[in-house]
């Protein structure tokens, strides 16, 4: 009998090219993709050792992280980042590396981009030096953040050197209740968990929610994967999968779309697989979530109050949750509900997509943005901008007194010309909210792209279950 196996282990098996011993791998890479903050000494050490980049054409660039996404920016917008870039540009056309940059209407957030060209298919392995990479595994890919040096060894040899990870399977079970989505599924489970719970582990995503999901919420969930701890989250395919790759620019085609499918059909999870760790999450008790400290893990329901760290047993945790208060500027027992902001920031790799823009767009039409906030909304990528102008959703956020950008990675980073100033408090649909992440001093509270639409025309964190929806 075939031993039951599940889609990592599937995969896996099937890129391992050698055991080097000590428990490390050699995998093969199906797909690298490069970015402009974390490429250039990996080009530099290629030149160094006159090595050449050994499969250009499964090698994509973008520009995302450094780029200015003011409306009309060109690579000069961001005097600070102009030198990245050009690097970027340099090393991509000396190599023969297809790059999505400024001037290319596919240019966008690579977790956005490589999904949406159907670069990324069920059983591929997809490596980039982003610990966000892991959003790819939405469509049954194994897909994992690295580091700077590994970007050297797969551009030099189109493999990996990998440790083994052990395998975690959380399963969403139950019913969403109003105004829940992806976003605060993933808040959820890594509140309940910890941020470090699956630390070690490939995750696997499934259960009927996950199935009912569509491909953009499920990007959402396996993009969070990190802020979990976990080396990578993937999501079995399924038929959502097959109608969200058919058709993409870089989707197998023809006879060729056939076979893929016959073989995309085969790896999903056995009926028996065994898993290292399970989890089950019970999504009907889930109300929209918003964090209120400085990790992920820091994060309640919109209707809880702020925990007070005095119950916290674990002295190292009590006064790391004491530190956090502090930092973000709350009270312990404090409602989150009616909390003034500065600042909501819409975009990122993990809420900038259409879907995410139209669920705040249903909140903001008819409405102002709160005197006194700064609000933007900075779409995944240039398609995802072009697609919600011809839905006029430019149109609601304008209207409403928002900012409408180009696309990058904005202000979930402070490394680009937007950021968040000294003590200012930001609602963001972005995945992080650690100490000055989105400038030095800033505080940023983390929430779905309703929860940041309902901040942002209120003026406080709000309960959008409680705001009509257009
Ligand atoms: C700059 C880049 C290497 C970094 C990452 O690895 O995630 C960034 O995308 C982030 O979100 O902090
Ligand atoms: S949007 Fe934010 S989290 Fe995503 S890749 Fe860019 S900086 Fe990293």
């Amino acid at each position: 009998m075939i031993q039951p196996r599940s889609i990592f282990e599937k995969i896996w098996n099937s890129h391992v090219i050698r055991e080097m011993g000590d428990g490390v791998f050699l995998l093969y890479v199906d797909r690298h993709i490069i970015q402009e903050s974390a490429s250039g000494q990996a080009f530099d050490g290629l030149r160094r050792a006159s090595r050449s980049v050994r499969r250009p054409d499964l090698t994509f660039g973008v520009t995302d992280h450094i780029v200015s996404t003011r409306p009309g920016r060109t690579v000069d917008s961001n005097p600070e980042g102009r030198e990245l870039i050009t690097l970027m540009e340099r090393n991509c056309s000396e190599h023969g590396i297809e790059l999505f940059d400024l001037a290319d209407a596919r240019q966008g957030i690579e977790h956005v981009v490589a999904p949406e060209l159907g670069l990324i298919t069920p059983g591929m392995t997809v490596v980039c030096a982003d610990s966000h990479t892991p959003t790819n595994g939405a469509l049954g890919a194994y897909a994992w953040g690295f580091g700077t040096s590994d970007v050297e060894h797969v551009l030099a040899t189109q493999t990996v050197l990998q440790r083994k990870p052990k395998a975690l399977r959380v399963t969403f079970a139950g019913r969403l209740g109003k105004d829940v989505c992806a976003k605060d599924l993933i808040l959820y489970l890594i509140g309940k968990e910890g941020t470090q719970a699956a630390r070690g582990y490939a995750i696997e995503y499934c259960g009927p929610v996950i199935r009912a999901m569509s491909m953009e919420g499920r990007m959402t969930i396996c993009n969070m994967s990190i802020e979990f701890g976990g080396r990578a989250g993937m999501i079995g395919p399924d038929d959502t999968t097959y109608e969200y790759i058919a058709g993409r620019d870089y989707a197998p085609k023809g006879a060729h779309w056939q076979a893929a499918l016959d073989q995309w059909r085969t790896l999903n999870t056995d009926e028996q697989a065994l898993f290292d760790k399970e989890i089950r999450v019970n999504c009907s008790e889930i109300a929209p979530q918003v964090t209120w400290g400085t990790t992920p893990g820091d994060v309640v329901g919109i209707d809880e109050n702020i925990p007070d760290p005095v119950l916290i047993g674990d002295p190292v945790r009590r006064a790391m949750a004491e530190q956090a208060l502090h930092y973000i500027g709350l009270k312990p027992n404090q409602p989150l509900e009616g909390i003034p902001i500065n600042v909501a920031f819409i975009g990122s790799c993990t809420n900038s997509r259409l879907s995410d823009l139209q669920a705040a767009a249903a909140i903001v039409k008819g409405r102002k943005v709160a005197k006194g906030v700064r609000a933007l909304v900075v779409p995944g990528s240039t398609s995802v901008k072009r697609a919600a102008e011809a839905l006029g959703l430019n149109k609601v956020f304008l209207d409403a007194g928002f900012d409408w950008r180009e696309a990058g990675c904005s202000m979930c980073l402070g490394i680009n010309d937007d950021q968040v100033a000294p003590g200012e408090r930001c609602m963001a649909t972005s995945n992080r909210n650690f100490e000055h992440r989105q400038g030095p001093n800033s505080r940023t509270h983390l929430a779905s792209p309703a929860s940041v639409a309902a901040a942002a025309v209120t003026g406080v964190i709000t309960d959008v279950r409680k705001l009509a929806h257009a």
